[in-house]
């Protein structure tokens, strides 16, 4: 119960729809409750009597009665539906608004399928307790309660002997629950696996088939699958030996009520009107007692799909704006940083080690260095991706913390080293941004990351909808639309992380002269493996697991004769090999 407790805060709103439904449910009950009374009256008292007359009038009660369940049955039902639908729909909301303000470190291990199916069936099988499971448990309740009283009102002893076998089903009841529980708990696991699967294998359907290794993912498919269908099949078993058992022992009930209840009407002790209600009334019990397999069913599995939806709504948010944090509308960009170390959540070695810069506002900062060796991390703790481990990551003089998130970063501009674009027109995509902005600023920027020219060839230009991750574009077009996307921003700081790997370096060339202008009054860094990306930065900090190895600019740095020098060597041998040949 504690699941359903600690989600209250979404479904007791709307307890309103619930206690109509619950009321209307009680109603349904009555009715069903005196139907078997009605049988009585006409058998025993109209029938045995030979009351002919009294038969239209029953005829009309009993019609009037059902028409009345029928109303009350709509409402209940309705009333039901709206009370789970209007519940999850909070409850969907709250998860999303979760997921997106959790931090990077929750998404570093997040599986998508996994987390997609938590939004989806888990939201749903919770929903189904709150719409039927709910009222079917109560519904069982009541129909057991007043059944068992009328029997008892009836005849206490045959109610006795009719009862006889309830500690029985009490005791399968609860062994069915113990089982099926956490067999849907693995189900739930199990589906979640299994779409994770699927769409991990669709983004990554290039890789896939350039390797060649379909085949393969097809084995680990089945895999899944197979997983899937045994932890269904296993469920299945659990509820093919528990159902059957609990029908056996609610039989043995009619079996006592037919031999038992058969002698005492012989004997004269109990009329047949009473025999036959009773009838009615065992089956009501029964009927239930057999249906709460079911309901006990939808209550496991929405116990588990809550269980996996706290797990969501529980993880912490490390990284969020503090009480009293700054607003402010336009940072200067004046970046320090000092003595920062960084280790990732989850221990292993630092990322970055000591690290200090002094970055003020339109210095272009260059950032290089083999891979592993810490660029993307120290420009990840600028717009707060991470908080530092160790030392002060400043802003115009103020912690990074100390800012108000979101203008935090709607400051930074950030270029990715892999660019996403969502499934929409390029318009959109260079503005998302800043949705405000005209259609000008957005030619504009395109212009300046060198995107304009070859979104006006296409026929729709920026209208050009974009499929998911920006198919139909090559790599280096994308870099380009994300570069434009960051430049709309207008933003006082604008970090280029390995921005330009995938354009030809006539085009990189390009965009770097259109940005000189950009540039100016921004605080920039660039990282990159190509030292002609960053020879015109202000200062080049050459990064070697984690530390900075060698600080300057690039004329400095070249004199100085260390691992720049070399890298230069390297790279200038390169040109010069493809020159002579
Ligand atoms: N999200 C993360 N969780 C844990 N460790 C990480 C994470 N991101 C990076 N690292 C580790 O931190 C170190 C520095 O990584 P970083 O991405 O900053 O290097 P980089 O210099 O940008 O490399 P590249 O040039 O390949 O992009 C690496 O050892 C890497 O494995």
């Amino acid at each position: 119960m504690d699941i359903f407790k600690r989600l209250k805060a979404f479904y007791w709103p709307y307890k309103t729809y619930f206690f109509v439904s619950i009321g209307t449910l009680l109603l349904v009950t009555g009715v069903t409750v005196i139907y078997p009374l009605i049988l009585k009256v006409t058998i025993d008292g109209v029938i045995g009597e030979g009351r002919v007359e009294w038969v239209p009038w029953i005829a009309a009660g009993f019609l009037l009665l059902m028409m009345l369940k029928a109303a009350a049955a709509f409402f209940h039902q309705y009333y039901g539906d709206l009370f789970g639908i209007r519940s999850v729909y909070e409850l969907r909301n709250t998860l999303y608004q979760k997921l997106e303000v959790l931090p990077f470190r929750f998404y570093d291990n997040a599986k998508t399928g996994d987390l997609m199916s938590r939004l989806t069936a888990d939201v749903e099988a919770f929903r189904s307790f709150l719409s039927f499971g709910c009222a079917q448990f109560l519904n069982f309740l009541l129909l057991v309660t007043f059944g068992l009283g009328i029997m008892v009102w009836l005849n206490p002893s045959l109610a006795m002997v009719t009862l006889l076998a309830m500690p029985f089903l009490a005791v399968t009841v609860y062994r069915f629950d113990r089982k099926v529980h956490p067999a849907f708990l693995g189900i739930r696991r199990s589906f979640a696996a299994l779409t994770t699967k699927v769409q991990e294998n669709i983004s990554g359907m290039n890789t896939v088939k350039a390797l060649a290794r379909e085949d393969f993912e097809i084995g680990r498919f089945d895999g899944k699958n197979e997983d899937y269908k045994r932890t269904n099949v296993e469920t299945g078993h659990i509820w093919g030996t528990y159902f059957p058992l609990m029908e056996l022992v609610g039989n043995i009930s009619v079996v006592a009520l037919l031999a038992y209840g058969g002698w005492l009407v012989v004997e004269g002790e109990l009329l047949l009107g009473e025999l036959v209600a009773f009838f009615s009334l065992i089956w009501y019990i029964i009927g239930p007692l057999m249906f709460l397999g079911f309901t006990l069913n939808t209550y496991s599995q929405s116990k588990a799909a809550g269980e996996r939806l706290l797990e969501v709504l529980d993880e912490p948010v490390e990284i969020s704006s503090r009480p009293g944090a700054i607003q402010v509308d336009r940072l200067a960009g004046h970046v320090r940083f000092e003595r920062v170390s960084h280790r990732y959540p989850g221990g292993g070695e630092y990322a970055l080690k000591k690290v200090s810069f002094d970055a003020p506002p339109g210095k272009v900062i260059g950032l290089i260095g083999a891979t592993g060796a810490g660029k993307s991390s120290l420009t990840q703790l600028i717009s707060r991706f991470y908080e530092a481990t160790e030392g002060d990551v400043l802003i115009d003089g103020e912690p990074v913390e100390a800012y108000d998130l979101c203008s935090l970063r709607k400051n930074i501009g950030v270029v990715f080293q892999e660019s996403f674009l969502f499934s929409s027109t390029i318009k959109d995509n260079i503005a998302y941004g800043n949705p405000d902005v005209s259609m000008e600023a957005i030619r504009q920027a395109a212009r300046r990351a060198q995107a304009h020219e070859f979104i006006e060839r296409f026929p729709h230009g920026y209208n050009t909808m974009l499929g998911e991750r920006g198919m139909g574009l090559s790599g280096g077009q994308k870099q380009r639309l994300a570069i434009a996307r960051a430049l709309v921003i207008n933003p006082s700081i604008l970090v280029l992380d390995d921005a330009t790997s995938a354009v030809d370096m006539e085009t990189e060339q390009k965009i770097q002269a259109a940005m000189r202008e950009v540039m100016r009054g921004r605080t920039t860094f660039i990282i990159a493996h190509r030292i002609s990306s960053v020879q015109e930065a202000d200062e080049i900090l050459v990064l070697e697991q984690g530390r900075v190895a060698e600080r300057g600019t690039h004329a400095e740095l070249l004199r100085s004769g260390g691992v720049y020098q070399r890298i230069y060597e390297i790279q200038f041998q390169d040109r010069k090999a493809v020159l002579s040949s």
